[in-house]
């Protein structure tokens, strides 16, 4: 089997195949991330993900460790997001006479060029880690060049995240039972620069898990803000009043409404990754919340595959869930990711380092995918493919 993957395509009208080369043309986003302005906090020196995760508990509040550590029901597939990585061995080509200087990340994705294929997966609340919440998130991503995923639920209203981030961004909607109010959300987040909405459709609200509940009234809970919907910063309607009921119709509402292309943030079944692309949508994420909605569903890394499969290259596909080294974002590459989404690492750099903190871990995954090319022979993102893989599950 050929190293090389599929070409990237633009859009769910299947546009065209789009190099890298053109793809840097069209490109709205530079590859360079800009000087980034006011990145405080604490540049940290990250071992490894687990040891930044117990810098984080200490420092933490017991609420906010607990909120963001924990996981629906026993836990199981936030473990198994984990674990399922070691299912895949990767296997490295020798003496092909690459070196350092020569590994490229960069990445076509949607229209832009981006400088790695690391993403910040979209988080609610970053208020109860941090007082500057998402406003120290994003700008630590802007500063990594990281592209930022920015929840729904945010701390901050989505217009200050924009102006903080000078890095690609998108917008992650939680679709309101008030169809003015999610017209709204669409509306703000396309003036306010977001260029694709993430359409979350695998969640009912905050995740809940057995860590939290069993804290009870011990310790002091926050109160969640949530910053779209706040009066004052010309946001409406209730956050909670969340549509259960969403259908195939509502991804081309999110595409009309905001003129944006939509990513379906969610998908583990095949056949719903090829409705979706069938009802409009311009990529896919596959994630099962991170393991927070419902316990007992796959891994992600064990679906991927799958998906990538029934998608043929015509959409591209994000995935996130238990990436902790930049081992793990190879293999995701490896088996059909175009990006790979991080979650809960970016919010412990957030809790002990702040904006820096956020930079440093985003440092950390980028450094260690070039080692992990390097290592592999594979120079450049676009050639990662099955062959890096002992397929043991899929031959
Ligand atoms: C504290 C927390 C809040 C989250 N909030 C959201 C959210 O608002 N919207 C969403 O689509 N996903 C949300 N997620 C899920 C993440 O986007 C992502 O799917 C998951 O965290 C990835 O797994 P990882 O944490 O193992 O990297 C949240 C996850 C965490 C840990
Ligand atoms: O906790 C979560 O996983 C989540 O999606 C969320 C939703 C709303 C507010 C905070 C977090």
């Amino acid at each position: 089997m050929g190293l090389s993957r599929r070409h990237f395509f633009q859009g769910a009208a299947g546009i065209g195949a789009l190099t890298l080369a053109q793809a840097a043309a069209n490109a709205k986003n530079s590859d360079q991330p800009a000087a980034s302005a006011n990145v405080g906090g604490e540049d940290l020196t990250i071992i490894n993900i687990d040891l930044l995760e117990e810098q984080a508990q200490k420092k933490l509040t017991a609420f906010a460790y607990a909120f963001v550590s924990g996981a629906a029901g026993d836990e199981w597939t936030m473990r198994e997001n984990r674990r399922a990585f070691q299912d895949f061995p990767i296997m490295t080509s020798r003496l092909t006479g690459i070196k350092k200087e020569s590994i490229d990340t960069r990445t076509a994705l949607m229209g832009m060029v981006l400088p790695s294929p690391i993403m910040v997966a979209p988080m609610g609340v970053h208020g109860v880690v941090s007082e500057q919440a998402e406003l120290a998130t994003s700008a630590g991503a802007g500063a990594a060049g990281v592209l930022y995923q920015s929840s729904g639920a945010s701390t901050k209203p989505l217009e200050q995240i924009a102006e903080t981030t000078n890095g690609p961004k998108w917008f992650q909607l939680y679709f309101n039972n008030d169809i003015g109010v999610t017209r709204s959300l669409l509306q703000r987040a396309a003036a306010a620069k977001y260029s694709a909405i993430v359409l979350t459709v695998d969640a009912l609200g905050p995740g809940g898990s057995d860590r939290v509940r069993r804290l009870g009234t011990s310790v002091p809970r926050p109160k969640f803000v949530f910053g779209n919907h706040d009066p004052r910063f010309g946001g409406s309607g209730d956050f909670r009043n969340q549509k259960e009921n969403l259908t195939w119709d509502d991804i081309a509402f999110c595409q009309e409404a905001s003129g944006l292309p939509v990513v379906v943030k969610g998908i583990l079944r095949a056949e719903d990754a090829v409705q979706a692309v069938k009802a409009g949508a311009a990529a896919v994420q596959v994630s099962n919340h991170g393991g927070r909605q419902m316990d007992g569903v796959p891994s992600s890394i064990s679906v991927l595959p799958g998906v990538a499969d029934a998608l043929g290259g015509k959409v591209p596909i994000i995935v996130d869930g238990g990436v902790r080294r930049g081992i793990d974002v190879f293999r995701a590459l490896a088996l059909g990711a175009d990006a790979v989404a991080i979650g809960r690492p970016v919010l412990y750099g957030l809790g002990v380092g702040g904006a820096r903190g956020v930079r440093s871990v985003l440092d950390f995954f980028n450094t260690e995918l070039k080692t992990a090319m390097l290592l592999a022979g594979v120079e450049k993102v676009d050639a990662i493919g099955r062959g890096n893989i002992v397929m043991r599950q899929f031959v």
